[in-house]
């Protein structure tokens, strides 16, 4: 067999996907992973796709099956093992063979790993799960712009389309592709939790079944709403557990899993002193899910919170509005937390674009995506919640989102990101806010000064009354 045009380690869910992709697109590929057994089974369940497949045994005959300069993908777990296996490769390479690490990495190993490893490197998110991987993920590449032009022809190959535009571009320097796809999975967090929260207001507040549920969420599929999250959460509330003979959705454990990028976005936001409350809402609500044992205990304590709501008290469109003005808050937060974070590190944003590769192929992918990829467009450096279609929308819902928190709070329904979204809403458009308090109070207590209003002068003092 001639030379594979690309190589790729780790057979895992991803990784077999994805070389499964790029294999149906034409290209010859070497493939290696750790557990040598997997890639014998891969290759058999390749196919017709086998003939396109080098399975390779050892790391050297990996490297020898690939052709100079050589491209080669790792799609193993974040951390020790991309380091692992970038010097386990290391004494095999080319100076100008190029690494790509696609798998979830942490934006800052990816920035050391450009600065320390010796050959031309890139860090990507892909993004779509297995079936995005397998027929078309959306993919955010960072590093030096000559390693995306070398690779962008297969990438875009590979990539979901939308109306014929792949849906794979170049994000920016160093680690600027996976803090993209960091960002992209923090709102994947903050969009999976408001629907979560809805879902609640549905359970417990309205009393509604899953089949019930699910039909909610597949007409607000047909809407504004309409994603790949609605989508499969309509799917979810759906499904039929045989052993059961009821809603699968109802006997799944109340604790979310997570790998550690959401976690990350809240972090880096810190970092960035960045704003993304909805964001930092869904981890910490990620964290108490995973407490079982402890809201029991509180449950014995206190009693259980949810009550009944009328259900004329929050109708379904209320719902559904108050949804689409947290999504739009949330989004707004990480565009703003990207912007913060490319300026902060002297990249150049291209807000617009980043919304383009997120309209296909990944977990967030929306209709409401196309509109963002247009407002940030035609307002560059504004907020999208400024832009004139997003602040209408902002206008039309924001109203159903004060009304289902206010209903939903008062029955002590659970909802920390609905209600963080408002709380985010209501400070951002309130331009005489209330930290003039807190100066008052850090110069009375450390003589940290203030500003006056009515002369701008700096680093004011009391006197402060002493009783
Ligand atoms: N699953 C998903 O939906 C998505 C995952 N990702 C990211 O893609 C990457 C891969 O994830 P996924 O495919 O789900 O993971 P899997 O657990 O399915 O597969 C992990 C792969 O990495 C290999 N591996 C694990 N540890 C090491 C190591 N120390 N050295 C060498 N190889 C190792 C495994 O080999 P072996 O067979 O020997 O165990 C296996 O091939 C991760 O970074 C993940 O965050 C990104 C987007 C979506
Ligand atoms: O990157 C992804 C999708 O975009 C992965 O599915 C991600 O690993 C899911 O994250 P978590 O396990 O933390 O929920």
């Amino acid at each position: 067999m001639s030379a594979s045009q690309i190589g790729l380690m780790g057979l895992g869910t991803m990784g077999s996907a994805l070389a499964l992709n790029i294999a149906e697109k034409g290209y010859d590929i070497a493939v290696w992973n750790r557990t040598t057994a997997k890639t014998k089974d891969f290759v058999v369940e390749a196919g017709d796709l086998a003939s396109r497949i080098t399975p390779c045994e050892s790391l050297e005959a990996f490297v020898n099956a690939i052709e100079r300069p050589r491209t080669i993908i790792l799609m193993v777990p974040a951390g020790a093992p991309v380091d692992q296996q970038i010097a386990d490769l290391e004494p095999y390479l080319a100076p100008d063979d190029l690494i790509i690490d696609a798998g979830n990495a942490n934006f800052n190993d990816t920035t050391r790993r450009m600065r320390d490893v010796k050959f031309p490197f890139l860090g990507v998110g892909v993004s779509g799960g297995e079936e995005g991987a397998r027929h078309g993920p959306s993919i955010m590449v960072g590093g030096a712009k000559e390693n995306w032009e070398r690779v962008a022809p297969i990438l875009k190959a590979i990539a979901a389309k939308h109306e014929g535009e792949p849906c794979a571009d170049w994000m920016g320097e160093a680690g600027a592709g996976h803090f993209v796809k960091t960002v992209h999975n923090g709102i994947e967090y903050a969009d999976m939790q408001l629907i979560a929260e809805v879902y609640g207001i549905m359970r417990d507040g309205l009393g509604l079944g899953a089949s019930e549920i699910g039909d909610v969420f597949d007409r607000w599929n047909e809407g504004v709403l309409q994603s790949y999250l609605i989508e499969i959460s309509g799917k979810v509330a759906h499904t039929e557990d045989a052993a059961s003979g009821g809603p699968l959705l109802d006997i799944i454990e109340d604790a979310a899993g997570q790998k550690g990028t959401g976690r990350w976005t809240a972090i880096e936001a810190q970092h960035l002193a960045s704003i993304v409350p909805v964001i930092e809402a869904a981890v910490a609500a990620r964290n108490m899910s995973a407490r079982r044992g402890q809201r029991r205990d509180l449950q014995d304590v206190f009693g259980a919170a949810p009550q009944g709501v009328d259900s004329a008290s929050i109708p379904l469109d209320k719902l559904e509005a108050a949804l689409i003005c947290g999504k739009i808050l949330c989004y707004s937060q990480g565009f703003d937390m990207i912007a913060t974070a490319f300026a902060q590190n002297g990249w150049d944003d291209n807000l617009p674009g980043i919304a383009k590769v997120w309209r296909e192929g990944c977990i967030i992918r929306s209709g409401m995506l196309d509109d963002m990829a247009t407002a940030l467009a035609e307002q560059p450096g504004r907020s999208l919640m400024a832009s004139p279609l997003f602040a209408d929308r902002l206008k039309a819902t924001e109203g159903a989102l004060r009304h289902v928190v206010v209903t939903a709070m008062a029955k002590g329904l659970p909802i920390p990101a609905l209600s963080s979204a408002l709380a985010y809403f209501d400070t951002m458009r309130t331009a005489r806010g209330t930290a003039n308090m807190i100066q008052g109070q850090r110069d009375f207590f450390g003589l940290h000064g203030f500003k006056r209003l009515d002369d701008g002068s700096e680093n004011q003092h009391g006197p402060w009354a002493s009783n």
